[in-house]
This record gives C-alpha cells, sequence and structure tokens, in this order.
C-alpha cells in the first residue's frame, strides 16, 4: 500500500530566495502573510515578486487575519492566489462570500473542544488547527495537545502550532493529519526562513508517513 503523505505549508514567507528553496525541497505549498502587525508580514509588492519566480505545482495560500473585505479583494484583484487562509474571527459568511477555496484556522484552546467550531464551516476545503494564545493570533511557536484533533473529523486537518524538525514526526504519527502548518519551526528569524531547518523539517514529514 502506498502510505499517506501529509502535505506541507511552509507559511510566513516573505522571500524569493526562501520561497525557491522550499519549493526545491519539496513543499506543497507556500503561504504569505497578508496582515501587518505580523513581522511576517509581505506587501502585495513583495508578494509579487515572490510569485514571479514561484515554478509549478506549488499552491499559494494567502493568509489574513480579520481583514475588511476590500483588502482582501484588493490582494485579490493584484495576486494570483490558489487558496483563502482566514486565520482570525471571521465568521463563516464572510469567509465564503469570496467564492474562493478557503482554509479556516481555528486555535485550540486547552480542554478546548473545537468539533462544533469546525460544523460551523461547512464551506472550508480544510480547518487548520492552531494553538491558542492570548496575545496573538497565530505564529507562536507554541504547540496545543494533539489529543484534542477530532479523530475522524468532517474535514481534512492541516496541524500546525509549534511544529519543528524534530517532533512533526511524532505529530504525523499520532495525528494523521492531512497536512501539516509550519513557521517558527523553520526559522532563524521572524520571516528569514532556514534553509537546513526546511528541509530538515520537509525530509522528518517525509519519513514518517
Ligand atoms: O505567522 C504569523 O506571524 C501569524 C500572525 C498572525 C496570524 C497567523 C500567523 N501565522 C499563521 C500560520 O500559518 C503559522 O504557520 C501557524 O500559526 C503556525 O506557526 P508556528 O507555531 O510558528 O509554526
Amino acid at each position: 500500500m502506498i502510505p499517506i503523505q501529509p502535505r506541507i505549508k511552509i507559511c510566513g514567507v516573505t522571500r524569493c530566495e526562501d520561497a525557491l528553496l522550499a519549493c526545491q525541497w519539496g513543499a506543497d505549498a507556500l503561504g504569505f502573510v497578508f496582515y501587518e502587525p505580523s513581522p511576517r508580514a509581505v506587501t502585495v509588492a513583495q508578494a509579487q515578486a515572490i510569485f514571479q519566480i514561484l515554478p509549478p505545482f506549488v499552491t499559494t495560500v494567502g493568509l489574513f487575519v480579520d481583514a475588511t473585505v476590500e483588502f482582501v479583494q484588493h490582494v485579490l484583484q493584484q495576486i494570483p492566489l490558489d487558496r483563502l487562509q482566514f486565520h482570525g474571527d471571521e465568521s463563516p459568511e464572510y469567509c465564503h462570500a469570496f467564492a474562493r477555496p478557503y482554509i479556516k484556522a481555528l486555535r485550540v484552546r486547552e480542554n478546548g473542544n473545537i468539533t462544533a467550531a469546525i460544523a460551523d464551516y461547512p464551506h472550508a476545503q480544510a480547518i487548520l488547527l492552531d494553538t491558542y494564545v492570548e496575545s496573538a493570533k497565530g505564529g507562536t511557536g507554541v504547540c496545543f495537545n494533539w489529543q484534542y484533533v477530532p479523530r475522524p473529523c468532517a474535514k481534512p486537518i492541516i496541524l500546525a502550532g509549534g511544529l519543528t524538525p524534530e517532533n512533526v514526526s511524532q505529530a504525523i504519527q499520532q495525528v494523521s493529519p492531512y497536512g501539516v502548518d509550519v513557521s517558527g519551526g523553520v526559522e532563524t528569524a521572524k520571516g528569514i526562513k532556514s534553509a537546513e531547518k526546511m528541509a530538515a523539517f520537509i525530509r522528518a514529514c517525509r519519513v514518517s508517513s
């Protein structure tokens, strides 16, 4: 039987060289943060420069946090994003209104039951589970207890939050997610990806599946 390999998304890409290396090592998707307070935020111009050098067959994901409809549309008009990712408190109606495939991020709290929250987003293509941290909306480098991932789940699950080359293998074995998403765990500084860490992360994903 062919083993099921989790899809790998490298999030918070800000530089052409990091995007190219991530693709070279075999990342399936790249995430671009359109949320100004984030240290990993990109401008439309930065994202356009990266898109010009991307190879084919890599899914591009635009990440927004409680953005205005106008801002999301403004970005969509200028950048051919494959997917939208909503990482704030966006309603199901808001997420669906763009008529684009989207990923809804939900942040898992201590002892949190997220099954009901997942059911609130019937049109989401996948649910990304990240760690609830009061002071930040995401990209915290903090893991949640993977026992809280509902199994089976009505939607494909993308596991995020504090994943690293060291723990991703254990995460995949425990959760069997559709995909994994990493930001801080493959960086040398916020927004600056490490070639070695990206390679190690992707290798660990492939070995464990
Ligand atoms: O990366 C950010 O700075 C960020 C800010 C606000 C909302 C979301 C953000 N990132 C979302 C991601 O997709 C991250 O990959 C995910 O939260 C996991 O991050 P990490 O724990 O650093 O791997």
